[in-house]
């Protein structure tokens, strides 16, 4: 049994974990008190590796919450399926600014004892399982705490528990957010996910909007509906891990499935279909070739990027629900063919594909429509470079006309910290450019 542990750090990152918690407790039977269904006709083990047992039939969720600010925990802990000792908060938010976090003022008085007990209760989590295989963690790379601690508990982590998988679901901020402070966040967090992490999922929250504005048809739409977007492609990613399911089995077959250089560990995600726009509605029937093309395009991709002029490296293919293999076999031969699908030089399995028969569940409140089959594509490729090149841009922006540096200053930081970060991100973006061969990086573009 490798059981994976999953840490939620900062507001973002509670939020995105608690919705994960409710779609896999539909998933695996248990109910919002930690009640597992037996009597349920499709259960499987797959709980186990999620969840730990606290007494017979009844599972809590091996999680644990970390915050600065203690208002988030007011919401985890009035569920009660989770252990209220492995929610651990601050006093106070970082308020945007990860340099507060990792500065000896604040980190020796209050990240260090938040750090500290988180990593006690990683170890207690640790010995409450048989052989747990990693980490996963939710977060956003633009909060101050999100961004700060993330970076330090990923350090430590990889200190403690060197053959661990550390694997991060990171949220991307919006496009033109006004708080340029985030750009710097963004920077330093990146950096040590490129450090530090093994695999990153990366979430756009500008590519989330768009998705739920098209899905939806409607403008109203925020946080909410993205975190469960993000919760959704959670699901699919640990799927074939709960259910030792026929690909992507482990957080280690994703690492050797899609990651050749560890420092390239940046994955998009997509999915189709979500569901559909309104609940009067039918569901409508997508043949096994649409859903199959509408996954590689662009327009459902969770980070803004294009594939058009990009090659493809490791690609995993996912189908859930009642998909037929025979014709998913020819649907990815013509989807190939039109949409002209190339891969690196040196990348030579192709895409990698796999049916879990299960339906995928919906949050029960959501006024969506079941549908019967979705296809999730996990994906290496250069094309990740456009998110690098707009964060370097952002971050470029935000230093050359000062902003908010005297906020990281007054933390006793110069510069050097900022530059040290962006190197190391111009660096990553130019080994996806290596790795592309065709792409140059071009400074001018940033
Ligand atoms: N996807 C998503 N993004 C969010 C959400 N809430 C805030 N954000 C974005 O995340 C960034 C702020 O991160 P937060 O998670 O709120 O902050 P934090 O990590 O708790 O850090 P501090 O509050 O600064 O201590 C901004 O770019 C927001 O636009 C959310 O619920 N979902």
């Amino acid at each position: 049994m490798s059981e994976i542990l999953s840490i939620s750090i900062g507001n973002t990152g509670t939020k995105i974990g608690l919705d994960f918690w409710e779609l896999l407790c539909l998933e695996e039977n248990i109910d919002p008190c930690g009640k597992f269904n037996s009597l349920h006709q499709n259960w499987k083990f797959g709980y186990h590796k999620f969840f730990n047992e606290v007494s017979s039939q009844t599972y809590t969720p091996r999680a644990l919450f970390i915050d600065t600010d203690p208002n988030i925990f007011s919401i985890v802990n009035t569920k009660n399926l989770f252990n209220p000792a492995y929610t651990i908060s601050g006093i106070k938010s970082l308020n945007g600014n990860f340099a507060k976090g990792i500065s000896s003022k604040y980190y020796n008085n209050e990240s260090i004892t938040l750090i500290d007990a988180s990593l006690e209760n990683l170890r207690k989590l640790a010995e409450n399982s048989n052989s747990f295989e990693g980490f996963m963690i939710t977060h956003s790379v633009a909060g101050g705490t999100g961004s700060s601690l993330t970076s330090i508990l990923l350090e430590k982590l990889s200190e403690e528990y060197p053959k661990k998988i550390k694997s991060t679901i990171s949220v991307m901020p919006s496009e033109n957010n006004n708080e340029y402070l985030e750009s710097y966040n963004v920077m330093h967090c990146m950096n040590s996910l490129i450090e530090n992490a093994d695999i990153t999922f990366s979430y756009d929250n500008n590519a989330l909007k768009d998705i739920c504005k098209r899905t939806f048809r409607t403008e109203n739409i925020g946080f909410d509906n993205y975190n469960r977007l993000i919760a959704h492609a959670m699901s699919s990613i640990t799927c074939c891990i709960r259910n030792d399911g026929c690909l992507n089995e482990s957080l280690n077959a994703n690492l050797n499935n899609h990651i050749s250089y560890s420092p390239m560990h940046f994955l998009i995600t997509s999915q189709f279909p979500l569901w559909p726009p309104e609940k009067t509605c039918l569901p409508p029937e997508y043949s096994d070739y649409d859903i199959t093309f509408e996954v590689f395009n662009s327009d459902y991709f969770m980070i803004k990027c294009d594939i058009t002029f990009q090659k493809l490296m490791q690609t995993s293919l996912l189908y859930r629900g009642n998909c037929i293999p025979r014709n998913i076999s020819l649907a990815l031969n013509n989807v190939k063919f039109d949409m002209k699908i190339e891969f690196v030089e040196w990348y030579s399995r192709g895409i990698m594909c796999g049916i879990d028969h299960d339906i995928p569940e919906i949050f029960p409140k959501s006024e969506l429509v079941k549908i019967t089959k979705h296809a999730f594509l996990c994906f290496n490729s250069c094309a990740i470079s456009d998110m690098f090149i707009k964060l370097l841009s952002e971050f470029d922006i935000s230093y050359a006309n000062k902003i908010c540096l005297d906020r990281i200053h007054q933390e006793g930081f110069d510069d050097e910290v900022l530059i040290n970060d962006r190197e190391r991100v111009k660096m990553l973006l130019e080994d996806y450019g290596e790795a592309a061969k065709e792409y140059q990086y071009d400074e001018s573009e940033v």
